[in-house]
């Protein structure tokens, strides 16, 4: 390759950097449980127009990141889990980010209107403002309760979904929200345990730096008792049949056992450093794996009974 064309094109880890703006990480379950939303909807969507439905919720939902990475860069350059970001490391400019974000979303929300429908595009357009707006500008810095109202942003990717294809918003995709609303809490804050310094340090009023780690052991514990009961009304109204509702009981005692271990840790308590929390640790991890499998069984139960 001659010098001019390397000159022009771009390096490979300034494309993984505008790729690391996107969050792709969380983006990956906010797809799936968006594609479930999409798969257990009644009706069809052409194979075409469905892969570019599940393209727009990447899509917006990484803007609503890049939009993120901008606002809180810096408290984003204090904390040790998120300095290496593009922007407090210097690699990508605000600017830059902040009209690539900005680019992305009107583009998402556009071509999933032209693409399904506009009430798809209108909930799109809710949830990144959501993020954006009510999570990262107005609650993350102002109080412990950010996350609970703030999540109603990671609930709606399945709204989304179910609304791409029936281009209407009924009880079984509210259902779904509440779900991910339910779970947001107990995936956040057994987090928002090992994280805790990072946060202390940045002055983000995350619950353990308010309210202590017991009482935060006490709401992890809490929402997941909420939690499960609550994945169980899809098939208590008749959505999904007995292959889901089981698989709802033995991932919801999975995640009570964890939440149960996270409340009863006491380490640091006994003067250990909160960052080696091995519970809190594991009901994280545990949190990924369960909200990915409890909508696969919906997906699943859907093939199996029609
Ligand atoms: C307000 C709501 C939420 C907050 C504050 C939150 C916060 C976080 C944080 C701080 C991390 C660690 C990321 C990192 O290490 O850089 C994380 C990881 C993750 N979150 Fe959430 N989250 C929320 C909602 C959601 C939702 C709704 C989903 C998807 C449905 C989700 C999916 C994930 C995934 C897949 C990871 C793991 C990423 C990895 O492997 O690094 N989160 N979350
Ligand atoms: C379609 C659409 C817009 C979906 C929303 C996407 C989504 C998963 C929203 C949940 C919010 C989230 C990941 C917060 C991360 O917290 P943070 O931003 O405080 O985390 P950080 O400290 O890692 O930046």
């Amino acid at each position: 390759m001659s010098d001019v064309t390397a000159a022009t094109q771009p390096d490979i880890s300034e494309v993984a950097d505008w790729v690391a703006l996107l969050k792709p990480r969380v983006i990956s379950l906010v797809v799936l449980t968006g594609l479930c939303g999409l798969l257990v909807a009644p009706g069809h969507l052409h194979l075409t127009l469905a892969v570019a439905a599940v393209l727009c919720i990447a899509l917006g939902a990484g803007a609503a990141g890049a939009i993120n990475m901008w606002y809180d860069r810096d408290i984003d350059a204090v904390m040790r889990r998120t300095q290496r970001r593009p922007i407090p490391a210097g690699r990508i400019t605000p600017g830059g980010a902040l009209s690539y974000g900005v680019g992305l979303a009107v583009a998402s929300v556009a071509i999933m209107g032209l693409a399904t429908n506009w009430v798809a595009a209108g909930v799109l357009a809710l949830s990144i403002a959501f993020y954006v707006v009510v999570y990262t500008v107005w609650l993350k810095r102002r109080t412990s309760q950010n996350i609970v109202i703030g999540g109603a942003a990671g609930a709606f990717p399945p709204v989304i979904g179910w609304a791409a294809v029936t281009g209407n918003v009924t009880l079984e995709p509210l259902l779904l929200f509440a779900i991910i609303f339910f779970w947001t809490p107990p995936h956040f804050w057994a987090l928002s345990l090992y994280a805790h310094a990072d946060y202390a340090k940045a002055g983000v009023p995350m619950l353990p730096v308010t309210h202590g780690a017991r009482e935060t052991r006490r709401q992890v514990l809490l929402y997941t008792i909420l939690l499960v009961p609550l994945t169980l009304l899809p098939w208590a109204f008749g959505f999904s049949g007995l292959p889901y509702a089981g698989a709802a009981a033995v991932l919801g005692a999975g995640f009570l056992y964890h939440a149960v271990r996270v409340w009863r840790d006491r380490q640091d308590e006994s003067g250990r450093s909160l960052t080696n929390d091995a519970p809190a640790r594991k009901a994280f991890r545990y949190s990924l794996g369960y909200l990915a499998l409890l909508f696969l069984a919906l997906v699943v139960d859907k093939l199996l009974l029609g």
